[in-house]
């Protein structure tokens, strides 16, 4: 008799930074710091569990951007941006559900307010407050991640500050409409890798929608962040380069299922204007020329 093997659905892994001694050369740290350069190496994402994001932050975020989106078509145009992933974009005719909005340098409090003020000229303060703290928190999370992985890979401390640094904070916002029938599956978001360092994203209380690929191309792994205490972390093209190679960029799409609107945010880390990306020294032997 054929015995039928039913193969377990993948997950992604998931690595816990809500220890309070999290730091650079505690043996947390350094137990966080392997998981997250397996994770890296195998998944080019994970799922963080990060205690430092209030759950009313998060509503707050999803709260605002709904009313951005809300607004009318001319006013979000205001915010269309000629630069890619910035700005307002929305009625792509092949992804008729997707819209969003991408705050640059959300670490800037004129930049931010600037931004607000185009959508709203009378000035809307929880928006810019809401897109502050949410870059603010979760920028820690962006740091220590890429602290650990160039640590892990012998990356001198020097280099790692001067590079901690030279990166700017881009805050998107993400609307899709649910679809209208519960049978229905619909494209969100096409594959894509991400160009910048890092992703970090989270999702209002719709399950499912974001995917990662495994590295065998074949299978497709749900990423299914909780609502109130997790991120899905994911590591894009710049990291790569960085890293020559050794690192996984995540391939990911989103897609839609159920009648509900599914709210995601994320900080993407990217390198400041005019910054060159070569990988270390220390990176780079004879088991690992360089590939950039
Ligand atoms: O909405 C999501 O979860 C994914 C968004 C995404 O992949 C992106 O903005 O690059
Ligand atoms: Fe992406």
């Amino acid at each position: 008799m054929v015995s039928l093997e039913t193969t377990p659905a993948l997950q992604l892994p998931v690595i816990d930074f809500t220890s309070p001694n999290l730091k650079p050369g505690t043996v947390e740290w350094d137990s966080v710091r392997g998981d997250v350069r397996r994770a890296l190496e195998e998944y080019g994402c994970f799922e963080a569990l990060y205690d430092k994001v209030p759950v009313q932050l998060r509503e707050a975020v999803f709260n605002v951007s709904e009313e951005a989106f809300q607004l009318p078509l001319e006013t979000k145009q205001r915010v269309v941006s000629k630069r890619k992933y910035r700005g307002y974009v929305g009625q792509i005719p092949t992804l008729p559900l997707f819209e969003v909005m991408g705050v640059d340098f959300a670490e800037n409090e004129d930049k931010v307010n600037e931004f607000t003020h185009k959508l709203w000229p009378q000035g809307n303060a929880s928006f810019s407050e809401a897109v502050m703290s949410f870059t603010e928190k979760v920028s820690k999370l962006d740091l220590m991640t890429r602290r650990m992985i160039m640590e892990s890979f012998g990356i001198s401390e020097n280099y790692i500050d001067k590079h901690l640094k030279s990166t700017k904070c881009l805050m998107r916002m993400m609307k899709y409409q649910g679809v209208e029938e519960e049978t229905e599956e619909e494209l969100g978001m096409e594959v894509h890798t991400d160009r910048n360092m890092l992703t970090i994203l989270c999702q209002n209380d719709v399950k499912d929608g974001l995917e990662v690929r495994a590295r065998d191309n074949k299978r497709w792994i749900k990423a299914n962040p909780s609502q109130d205490s997790s991120f899905i972390v994911l590591g894009g093209a710049t990291l790569h380069v960085l890293l020559n190679g050794r690192v996984f960029t995540g391939v990911h799409r989103v897609m839609r299922t159920g009648t509900k609107t599914r709210f995601s945010a994320g900080l993407f880390s990217v390198p400041k204007k005019d910054h060159l990306i070569y990988a270390p020294d220390e990176i780079v032997d004879v088991e690992h020329p360089r590939l950039f």
